[in-house]
């Protein structure tokens, strides 16, 4: 599809302005606010992969269930989501979900341990043409069919991982978002898995894949946001990632500098937790290029070049 008929079409989904607040008690039951989630902003087109890329704990499971509706009880959220340009409102995602909104959970814990593998798949369907997608979806996988019969604790981690994708891509979703999809996989059944999504995409649904692997993403997505602390730094198309130069915000090029093909580069320091995240740009204290204007205030997400991005030192970087 060309950018321009993207840009003219209602996104499949667009995400504006997310928050998400946790509520907790500390001892002395003083009630304290936790913002996991801040000002995040994507979108997903139809026939659009969008891989959102960020490390360990910086709430992409969050973000998910965000949209899906399935926060845990202490977690607010504020932002607008919107699904084919109308609000997704509660009532609309509790009917959605599960048939044109699906998600692929992170743990196999979501699979219900006593329920025998082929009914928990096709929802206790018995016509034909489930049972006909589910010898499909079981063949691509290498999945035998005697594992129809079986239950969850009878499979392996991997497996048990198959099921969990299947269970969703039985369904013929508008929306998928996949958290983690892949990890317990060995790299030929995790690029099978990125390319059905890619496939589902390509028949015109909306994908939204939460990863840590920026290599795999590269291979098969559109376009990547770069997540940190809770926040979208930058969106990018996946060309970006071929050169450092075309990418905008410095931690965006601190991980295409890491990537094994571009020699392993190290940026030192950890991504702050939430508790203690620093006003201003959440990669201030690793950055090279960090002023002090950059540890006050909220920094905007700007246009440039086709993508997004929220730093402040893009003009002199690209002065070109
Ligand atoms: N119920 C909760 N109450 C308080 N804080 C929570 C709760 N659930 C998650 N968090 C915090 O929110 C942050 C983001 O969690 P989340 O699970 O979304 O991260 P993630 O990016 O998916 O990480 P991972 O890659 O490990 O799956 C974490 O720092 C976590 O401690
Ligand atoms: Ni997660």
């Amino acid at each position: 599809m060309s950018e321009k008929k993207k840009t003219e079409q209602t996104p499949i989904l667009k995400i504006e302005h997310m928050n998400i607040t946790f509520t907790q008690y500390d001892r002395g039951m003083r009630q304290t606010e936790l913002p996991v989630i801040r000002n995040l902003d994507v979108e997903v087109h139809a026939g659009e992969m969008v891989a959102v890329v960020g490390s360990s704990g910086s709430g992409k499971s969050l973000l998910a269930h965000g949209v899906m509706g399935v926060l845990p009880y202490n977690a607010s959220m504020g932002g607008r989501i919107l699904y084919c340009g109308e609000e997704l409102t509660k009532q609309r995602i509790e009917r959605l979900r599960g048939n044109e909104i699906v998600l692929v959970p992170q743990s196999i814990a979501y699979l219900n341990p006593l329920m025998k593998i082929g009914s928990q798949i096709c929802k206790g369907s018995k016509d034909e043409k489930v049972k006909r997608k589910l010898r499909d979806i079981f063949a691509r996988y290498s999945l035998k069919p005697e594992v129809e019969e079986l239950y969850p604790f009878e499979l392996s981690g991997g497996m048990n991982r198959r099921i969990l994708i299947s269970t969703a891509l039985i369904e013929e979703p508008k929306l998928v978002i996949a958290d983690e999809p892949t990890p317990g996989l060995d790299l030929k059944m995790a690029k099978r898995a990125m390319e059905h999504f890619r496939e589902l995409a390509d028949m015109g649904a909306g994908v939204l894949v939460i990863t840590h692997d920026l290599e795999l993403a590269l291979e098969t997505a559109d376009r990547i946001a770069v997540f940190y602390a809770g926040t979208t730094l930058e969106e990018a198309t996946v060309s970006d990632f071929e050169r450092e130069e075309t990418l905008r915000h410095p931690y965006s090029k601190a991980l295409w500098r890491a990537m094994p093909k571009n020699g392993f580069g190290f940026v030192s320091g950890e991504q702050p937790y939430v508790k203690d995240l620093p006003g201003g740009c959440p990669f201030a204290p690793r950055c090279g290029r960090c002023t002090e204007e950059c540890r006050k205030g909220e920094i905007p997400s700007r246009e440039i070049r086709g993508g997004r991005v929220r730093c402040l030192h893009l003009e002199e970087s690209f002065a070109e």
